[in-house]
């Protein structure tokens, strides 16, 4: 049986509502530490080039102040890699920023940027960072990760997760097959393998009963679900439904 499934709360959107209103109300801080009681075995946070909803001082407030790991998500920017040197969170995660996008729609373009990523991660793996790379379920990102050294992938699980939403289910059983696949060949090559974004309740299980997937990254959905049953309940239940995929 595959080991205990890791939980990263990502705490973006506790960002997004401090900063619909300026000041420093509610605080991604105090989440984080609530998150942490209630059992999360890490927390994720995503530094965007426009400060949309994480900050600079969030980083470096939970970059000094947690006890469990942080999960730094950031573009493969200079200045992003200027923050990871300085602050050494456990992990960085790499993903694809566009200006005027929602959400984080698709993977890094690995297999086409092999050489710049390379030396771009050296350094940080050098600083003791474990480097992930945020993929797409396709075999030549994840070939190319490994390549340039990434100790981890995190599978992107949006394409699934909003199929699931939009009752596209043939679609949905489509990409939860391609992300079957690509967790197998992951771990083959050797490398670490994640998986997030957009996960809920409805959609965790087939995720979490992936015996190579070793960590799960969940955020928004959390945050939404903290609004009606508080932050530890609803970190409580995904604990729970991941437990249960993974012993059945
Ligand atoms: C990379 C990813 O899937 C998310 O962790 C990320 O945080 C998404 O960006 P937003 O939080 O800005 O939607
Ligand atoms: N990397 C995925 C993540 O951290 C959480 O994504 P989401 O649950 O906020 O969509």
């Amino acid at each position: 049986m595959a080991g205990r499934l890791r939980l990263g709360v990502n705490i973006d959107h506790v960002a997004t509502v401090r900063n619909a209103r300026g000041g420093d109300y509610p605080d991604p801080y105090r989440a984080a530490q609530l998150a942490e009681a209630a059992g999360a075995d890490g927390i994720t946070a995503h530094l965007r080039e426009d400060r949309r909803h994480i900050s600079d001082a969030d980083i470096a407030a939970l970059s000094e102040g947690l006890s469990i790991p942080l999960n730094l998500e950031m573009a493969a920017t200079e200045e992003m890699q200027s923050i990871a040197l300085r602050h050494r969170p456990h992990a960085v995660c790499l993903v694809p920023e566009k200006r005027q996008e929602r959400t984080t729609e698709g993977g890094l373009e690995v297999a086409r940027d092999e050489n710049r990523l390379a030396h771009f991660i050296a350094p940080l793996a050098a600083s003791g960072c474990r480097v992930s790379i945020f993929v797409a379920a396709h075999r030549p990102q994840i070939e190319a990760a490994r390549r340039i050294g990434a100790a981890v992938v995190e599978l992107h699980t949006g394409a699934y997760c909003d199929a699931h939403a939009e009752g596209r289910l043939a679609e949905r059983d489509a990409e939860l097959e391609r992300l079957t696949e690509m967790a197998a060949l992951a771990a083959d090559l050797g490398l670490e393998v994640h998986a997030g974004h957009g996960l809920t309740y409805d959609t965790v299980a087939p995720i979490a009963a992936l015996p190579q997937v070793a960590e799960l990254n969940i955020g928004h959905f959390l945050i939404g679900e903290a609004i009606f049953r508080g932050l530890g309940p609803a970190i409580d239940e995904m604990r729970r439904h991941m437990d249960e995929a993974r012993t059945t």
